[in-house]
């Protein structure tokens, strides 16, 4: 399975998004990471579909979307209309998941479901078939820039398990508090799309990029 990089755009500096952005793909990241978040499913407000339309005229990086809101099902169309290529909803965001992976599929986009730190990670078997990613949170979601949680290693090792179980490996979506020090730990226990905000954006964009490429092409 391909190890990818999909940089957050949470922790860039919104006044330079562009030259940020760009900086990321040239590096060779081939993900672009968004986390829409509404104020009810996590405590934070972040951004919406103007910025993803924006952004989807001037990158050729998979618009990697992460929704935090609640009933995403009311979205789905719009945000890949917007430019999503991946639109991931949270199982503990939907009352009827079924449905709301049908109108991803419906739509185009490629499905990923997500599940947060405590949600017990046996949740998503009955999904597999029709998801794309699995994205396993580590840390809760709402902000960036938190610390690992060292249980997720053993959840991913546990996802990777159902998916042998059940003859389906899809790919493992890490989500907070990755940085170069825990990458290496995290690949080995399974995970292969990385979402990394902080340990991106803060500092030089490019280099930071090119050292995680330097892990993840190993
Ligand atoms: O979904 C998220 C928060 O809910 C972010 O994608 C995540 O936190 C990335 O930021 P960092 O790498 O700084 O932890
Ligand atoms: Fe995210």
């Amino acid at each position: 399975m391909k190890n990818i990089l999909s940089p957050s755009i949470l922790s860039a500096d919104f006044g330079y998004l562009k030259d940020e952005i760009e900086k990321t793909e040239k590096a060779g990241a081939e993900y672009l990471h968004f986390d829409v978040m509404d104020g009810l499913f996590v405590p934070s407000i972040s951004f919406g579909m103007p910025v993803l339309e924006a952004v989807s005229k001037y990158t050729k990086q998979v618009l990697d979307v992460h929704l935090m809101i609640q009933e995403p099902i009311r979205y789905i169309e719009t945000f890949q209309k917007a430019g999503a290529d991946i639109i991931t909803v949270h199982y503990e965001a939907c009352e009827d998941l079924k449905a709301t992976i049908q109108k991803i599929k419906d739509c185009g986009a490629k499905v990923g479901v997500s599940i947060k730190p405590k949600t017990d990670v046996s949740v998503i078997e009955e999904f597999l078939d029709d998801m794309d990613m699995l994205l396993i949170m580590t840390v809760e979601p709402g902000f960036g820039g938190q610390s690992f949680i060292p249980e997720s290693i053993g959840r991913i090792k546990e996802a990777r398990a159902i998916m042998e179980k059940r003859g389906r490996q899809i790919d493992i979506q890490v989500d907070g508090g990755i940085y170069l020090h825990n990458i290496e730990e995290v690949l080995a226990a399974g995970a292969n799309v990385i979402v990394a905000g902080s340990a991106v954006f803060k500092g030089d964009a490019s280099k930071n990029v090119e050292d995680f490429m330097k892990v993840l092409d190993k």
